[in-house]
């Protein structure tokens, strides 16, 4: 393999360029990047970047001693517009192409939108600049602000907006925000914080429509509400990056399918990060985005899949004053307890925190801390060592 094209510059892109040159690969490496900013840390962005608490330098994941070592060429500030898995090529959006004779795909996901025009003062949160663009909004003074969602980024931009002064109203479609990720009763624990943030979660309703020609004036429901607004920010999921691959042979259905070594159909083409669906499940998860690319490259190199690798999903989430830790799988029907300190009357955690275990079948599956975090890494660190465990046990051939 002389040429590996990276396609996608953020988490994933850089850690499968690391992968490269530290597994030995000492050809061209390309690296092409819509943003045209170097790899950079996301999830400040709806936190402490947002709060004014760090600023941009704090952000870059890479720096120039390291980019030097990479000894890659970085295409930033232009999109790949399609992948001629045959000619073995990549058509940049500006006419230019790069023939490669493997590619690591890693363009990740973009901001779900609603349908329609946007007024002014409606905001998403996935990339840099658009958190500039909201910091730059919100320091306009105290402002009504209306997230839509309550998921990851409706909670944590909440929380930042609250922090900042701001009035914050949050709207999630479903009865509680992130149900999905850590089932109804936890679910209810992260209600608890926006209430005790003094933000104010609206649940079961979507939105009709948005108010205001130029400059949006409100928020109305499908409930028939109507909610004043200076500020929206629309945080109501991603969808993979995906649609520069139509025209080549690559199976796509939300993602890049590919089995669990990162490989799609074509051993020349792995998938990383949220673009990846990897063994049926894409996780659009940090953690994922920095672990996956050591099998990937692994199995590229090899020239087939040599190696798999079912990582145990962990994400955390800065809300208010807390600190959510999530390690394991969840399923609807898991039954949950808390096991370590308390659940306050008010359904928020206590001073100090709460660990909680996700129990299928007699035994754990997931683990959940809140402002525990020694607690949650033990906790964590357990439950990798009996999934591995299980793992082996599950390989290993039949006893006679
Ligand atoms: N801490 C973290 O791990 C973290 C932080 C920020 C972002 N992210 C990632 O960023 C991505 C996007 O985050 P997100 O919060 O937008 O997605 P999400 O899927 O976490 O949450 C979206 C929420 O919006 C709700 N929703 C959808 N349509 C709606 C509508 N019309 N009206 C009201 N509610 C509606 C959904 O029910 C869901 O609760 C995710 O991939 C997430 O994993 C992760």
């Amino acid at each position: 393999m002389r040429t590996v094209t990276i396609v996608g510059a953020s988490l994933a892109g850089l850690h499968a360029a690391r992968e490269l040159r530290a597994q030995g690969f000492d050809g061209r490496l390309v690296i092409v990047g819509e943003e045209p900013h170097h790899p950079y840390d996301r999830p400040p962005l709806s936190k402490d970047f947002l709060t004014g608490r760090a600023d941009e330098s704090r952000l870059a994941l890479t720096d120039a001693d390291e980019t030097a070592g990479l000894d890659a060429e970085w295409l930033l500030g232009v999109r790949a517009r399609g992948l001629d898995t045959r000619g073995r090529t990549v058509v940049l959006d500006d006419g230019r192409t790069v023939s490669t004779d493997g590619v690591v795909i890693a363009t990740g996901a973009a901001a779900r939108r609603l349908p329609g025009d946007s007024p002014a003062g409606i905001h998403t949160l996935r990339t840099l600049d658009d958190a500039r663009a909201l910091r730059a909004d919100l320091s306009r003074g105290p402002r009504r602000v209306v997230v839509i969602g309550g998921g990851f980024i409706g909670a944590e931009t909440a929380s930042s907006c609250a922090r900042l002064g701001h009035e914050v109203t949050v709207v999630e479609a479903a009865p509680l925000p992130l149900v999905p990720q850590l089932g109804a009763p936890m679910a209810a624990v992260c209600a608890a914080l926006h209430r005790r943030g003094g933000v104010e979660l609206v649940t079961g309703t979507g939105v009709a429509g948005l108010r205001g020609t130029t400059a949006v004036t409100g928020v109305d429901l499908t409930d028939g509400r109507a909610l004043p607004a200076d500020l929206v920010i629309v945080g109501i999921g991603a969808v993979p990056n995906t649609a520069w691959l139509a025209g080549s042979t690559l199976a796509l259905h939300d993602g890049v399918l590919c089995d669990d070594g990162c490989v799609t159909a074509l051993p020349q083409v792995v998938a990383v990060g949220d673009v990846a669906r990897v063994g049926g499940a894409r996780t659009e998860h940090w953690t994922s985005a920095t672990e996956q690319p050591r099998v990937a490259v692994t199995n590229l190199l090899a020239g087939h899949t040599r190696t798999t690798a079912r990582p145990l999903p962990y994400f955390w989430s800065d809300q208010y004053d807390s600190r959510i830790q999530f390690a394991g799988r969840y399923r609807e029907g898991d039954t949950v307890q808390v096991t370590e300190g308390e659940i306050t009357d008010d359904g928020a955690p206590g001073e100090s925190g709460f660990l909680a275990r996700y129990e299928r079948d007699g035994r754990t599956v997931a683990v959940l801390g809140v402002d525990r975090p020694r607690a949650f890494m033990r906790a964590r660190r357990e439950l990798q060592r009996a999934e591995g465990e299980r793992g082996e046990r599950a390989a290993a051939p039949a006893a006679l």
